[in-house]
């Protein structure tokens, strides 16, 4: 196409645009993927070319010489009365093209104003208050925000969450999807501070914040401890944590995994629970291992013994004595599930400094795979009885719970093996997860095969090709610009996505403030340090 001048001050790659084809008959929703400038006085090895050498350039050529922009546009569909369809015949030359107006772009959607179960996400780039929609029907197949440090992915996961607060559901009515956010950084705390201080988060019933019992912050109102039990895992499976913790993650002790896995057993049959071992029982944990390793014939060596009894012993000092993080009666349990789902409600799991003062990565492994299977089981159970319920759980840094184990060997991965199960199986539950890293090569491939929507912030060089694969090829005009993409703008790419192709979009503003991804360098610097002046 041909741009006015008015159109190229407006074009820009990405941009989308209606072209009102067959002079008008239809309206076709198409994007601008090149522009190219055009002036007859610059072209390459012209007449001039020796002049300009010399710095002579012939006054006024260039006003009086042909000058044009041409704009290459990728033609997506026509609007048709369930949303865009595919062409009968292309536009035809003389076509006039134009911005997309008011509603028009709903209007080719056939989506209503306040279409039920459609959120509007932000606003498309180069349109002022028009957003892009996305279908909440589809967040059960999972959706996966990435995007290097500062590149407005949690302020996009926030904004994210304040639309699913808010669904419309039909004739005037709204309603929440349960939340729980592992919050990193304690880039969420802004939604429970403002609902500790009497304001509504959209439709939550409740925000709730879960930090550990070592938490200055224990005490404050809707807050609950980041307690678990161990009685759900198996015997293996603790033997192996409790392992590996010692190690510090580096190899897996086949022999000591196995002694530990044994004495674990042996008292299960016995018909102790692993919790009640492990806490208030430990002593008999000691003399089990003492007495399979005593003597000739012995089924643990006293060699391996001896590590073993390490490995318990510093299990014990840190995680259950210092962390306390293991409870008979845990704060997260099915009752905490039902409770969220039943009133909507949305939990943030605080791994800031604060919430979790200390804590080291193995020990938010173990919480994660803990929450991980609590909610798989929770919600089998609930489809066999045929209650429908549906909950989402946000992992920020989900590398360090789903770690791609050929790039990324970060200790202990039990959290990894529940997170696949949700993500090939949550869908049928109504458990869907979003998965924010900022590295998604780092990420599970695994799992992020499952992820069928992608929310894509700036990334770095290495990422591109990866994540432009996974998310099934993203167009070279847009694949391009995800290294140099703006703080806040994302290509928004897959099944979520009501247009049914990848846009740019630029995230909303929220209603809730961000006080924890703020810098203020010099600020910060004039106060401490200014001197004179
Ligand atoms: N759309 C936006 N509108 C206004 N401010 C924004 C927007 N997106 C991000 N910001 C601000 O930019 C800063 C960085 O954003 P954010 O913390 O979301 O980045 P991030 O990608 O999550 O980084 P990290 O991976 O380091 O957590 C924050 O101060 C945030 O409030």
């Amino acid at each position: 196409m041909q741009l006015t001048v008015a159109g190229e001050r407006v074009a820009r790659e990405g941009l989308l645009v209606l072209v009102e084809a067959r002079r008008g008959e239809e309206k076709v929703i198409a994007r601008i993927e090149r522009i190219v400038p055009v002036n007859e006085f610059y072209l390459e090895g012209d007449l001039w070319s020796e002049a300009r050498r010399r710095g002579l350039e012939p006054p006024l050529l260039e006003e009086a010489a042909r000058r044009y922009t041409l704009a290459e546009a990728a033609v997506l569909g026509r609007a048709g009365p369930r949303g865009l369809e595919e062409l009968s015949a292309p536009p035809l030359p003389g076509d006039r093209v134009r911005l997309l107006g008011p509603g028009e772009l709903r209007e080719a959607l056939g989506l209503s104003e306040d279409e039920p179960g459609i959120v509007w996400f932000g606003e498309l780039l180069g349109y002022q208050g028009l957003g892009l929609p996305l279908d909440v029907e589809n967040i059960t197949m999972h959706v996966g925000v990435f995007g290097e440090t500062g590149s407005g992915k949690s302020y996009g996961v926030g904004y994210l969450l304040e639309l699913l607060s808010r669904i419309p559901l039909g004739d005037g009515a709204y309603g929440a999807l349960p939340a729980i956010v592992v919050d990193a950084n304690g880039d969420y705390l802004d939604y429970y501070e403002a609902y500790a201080s009497g304001k509504q988060v959209g439709e939550y019933r409740r925000v709730y914040r879960l930090v550990f019992p070592s938490s200055p912050a224990r005490y404050r109102p809707y807050t609950k401890p980041v307690t678990i039990d161990l009685d759900g895992f198996t015997a293996r499976e603790i033997a192996e944590f409790i392992i590996t913790y010692k190690a510090g993650g580096v190899e897996l002790n086949e022999l000591q995994v196995s002694g530990l896995e044994r004495v674990l057993r042996e008292l299960e049959a016995m018909g102790y629970g692993f919790t009640e071992l492990l806490t208030e029982r430990i002593s008999l944990v000691y003399d089990m291992l003492d007495e399979l390793s005593r003597g000739r014939s012995a089924a643990i060596h006293a060699q391996t013994a001896r590590a073993i009894r390490a490995a318990l012993e510093k299990f014990h000092r840190d995680i259950v004595e210092g962390y306390r993080v293991i409870s008979r009666k845990p704060g997260l349990d099915t009752g905490f599930i039902e409770e969220l789902t039943r009133e909507p409600g949305l939990a943030i799991l605080d791994f800031s400094a604060e919430g979790a003062p200390g804590v080291p990565l193995p020990v938010r492994q173990l919480v994660v795979a803990y929450l991980a299977r609590l909610l798989y089981k929770q919600f089998t159970l609930y489809k066999i009885r045929g209650e429908e319920r549906y909950l989402v759980l946000v992992l920020e840094e989900a590398q360090n719970y789903a770690p791609n184990p050929r790039s990324y060997p970060v200790a202990w991965s039990l959290a990894r093996d529940y997170l696949s199960l949700i993500a090939t199986q949550g869908r049928k539950f109504g458990l869907s997860l979003v998965l924010v890293s900022q590295r998604p090569i780092f990420v599970d491939p695994v799992v992020l095969s499952m992820l069928n929507t992608w929310i894509i912030y700036r990334l770095p060089v290495e990422d591109v090709g990866y994540v432009s694969r996974a998310s099934g090829g993203l167009p070279k005009t847009l694949e391009r610009r995800l290294t140099k993409l703006p703080r806040g703008v994302a290509v928004v790419t897959g099944q979520m996505n009501v247009l049914g192709f990848p846009v740019l979009v630029r995230t909303g503003r929220r209603s809730v403030g961000h006080a924890m991804g703020r810098t203020r360098v010099v600020e910060t610097l004039r106060r401490l340090y200014s001197t004179g002046g």
